[in-house]
């Protein structure tokens, strides 16, 4: 496994986990299985590869590609975990996903699996369910078989890009089920929140991929990523610790409140934002421009649930 070199207490990440089988930074007190070899070379980990997964924030995708581009095998499958990954061309508003990135620059087909799997519950065990997004049905008997346990569930489905979206726009959403929280909001507003975040999620992944499959929605990359990011993840701590205080910064809130780990909402917010401007549709999404605006401080949080009340849908 390829693991970002850095220095632990003076000591490299990757020989601590060699030796003691533990994350210590990213995933504290979890056993790591005894085969799991940490390597800071990525193009070392994909040279002899017949599977690649990618989770890393999406922020650090596009560099991590071009370092291994001319090492994977060519008939390699990569799987994506990456939630947020937008990138947009600003000349006509037309979309590429992590997937697509890592399928483009490396040649190869490229899985997306998305669910409610918060990381730390995930490694303790406890069960969950995934949606493993795959158009070859070989590759996706293969990745399901491989991915597939007692304690994690996996579904399939061919609706690659539903999937991928839905994991990076619901880590919009949870920066307004933040500030519900963070503005001390009873449940029904949180509620509200979720519901027209679902609204809004469907809506943008039909503007983008008409030939999505409504129905991922219902499936753990949807309604339940929603629901486990919006009440216990990260944007949704921090959306709430920037309701509590508008004059932090976001980039001091995640250095506080995340311990080195990333926050992905704000900047996939900002690429969000700018499909929809690009497109002209602010009226036909006011949940994720309201989100947008607050985000970038041209609204209070509070501002946020006063857009989306009299005369939104
Ligand atoms: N943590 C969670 O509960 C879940 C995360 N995801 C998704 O998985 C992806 C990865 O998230 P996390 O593992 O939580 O990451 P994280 O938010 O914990 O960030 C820390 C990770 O970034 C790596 N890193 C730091 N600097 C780097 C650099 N310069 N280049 C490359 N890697 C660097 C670190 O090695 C570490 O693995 C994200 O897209 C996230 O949305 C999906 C489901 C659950
Ligand atoms: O995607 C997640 C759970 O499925 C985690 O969300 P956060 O990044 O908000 O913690």
């Amino acid at each position: 496994m390829w693991v970002h070199e850095e220095m632990v207490n003076g000591e490299k990440l990757t020989e601590i986990i060699n030796r003691d089988h533990e994350n210590v930074k990213y995933l504290p007190g979890i056993e790591l299985p005894y085969n799991l070899h940490a390597m800071p070379d990525a193009r070392e980990v994909v040279k002899d590869a017949a599977i690649l997964v990618f989770v890393l924030p999406h922020q650090f995708l596009p560099a991590l590609l071009n370092t291994i581009k001319n090492e994977v095998l060519p008939d390699a499958v990569a799987v994506s975990l990456v939630k947020g990954y937008l990138e947009i061309d600003r000349q006509d508003g037309t979309l590429r996903t992590g997937a697509q990135l890592i399928s483009s620059e490396l040649n190869i087909t490229c899985a997306v699996l998305n669910g409610a799997n918060v990381a730390s519950d995930v490694a303790e065990g406890h069960f969950a369910e995934a949606t493993l997004g795959c158009s070859n049905e070989t590759q996706s008997l293969t990745l399901w078989n491989l991915l597939n346990s007692e304690n994690f569930s996996v579904r399939t489905t061919k609706d690659v890009l539903g999937v991928e979206l839905c994991g990076g726009f619901k880590n919009v959403v949870a920066l307004a089920a933040g500030f519900s929280d963070g503005l001390g909001f009873p449940p029904n507003t949180k509620a509200a929140i979720l519901r027209r975040g679902l609204q809004e999620i469907s809506n943008l992944i039909q503007e983008l991929f008409p030939t999505s499959a409504p129905e991922t929605l219902l499936e753990s990359c949807g309604l339940a990523d929603l629901l486990t990011t919006c009440y216990s993840g990260r944007n949704r701590r921090c959306a709430q610790a920037f309701a509590e205080d508008v004059t932090r910064s976001w980039e001091d809130i995640e250095a506080k409140e995340l311990s080195g780990q990333k926050l992905q909402g704000p900047s996939t917010c900002i690429d969000v934002q700018s499909i929809i401007d690009k497109r002209g549709l602010r009226k036909k999404f006011p949940l994720f421009t309201a989100i947008y605006r607050a985000v970038i401080k041209e609204i209070t949080p509070d501002e946020v649930f006063k857009c989306i009340g009299i005369g939104t849908s």
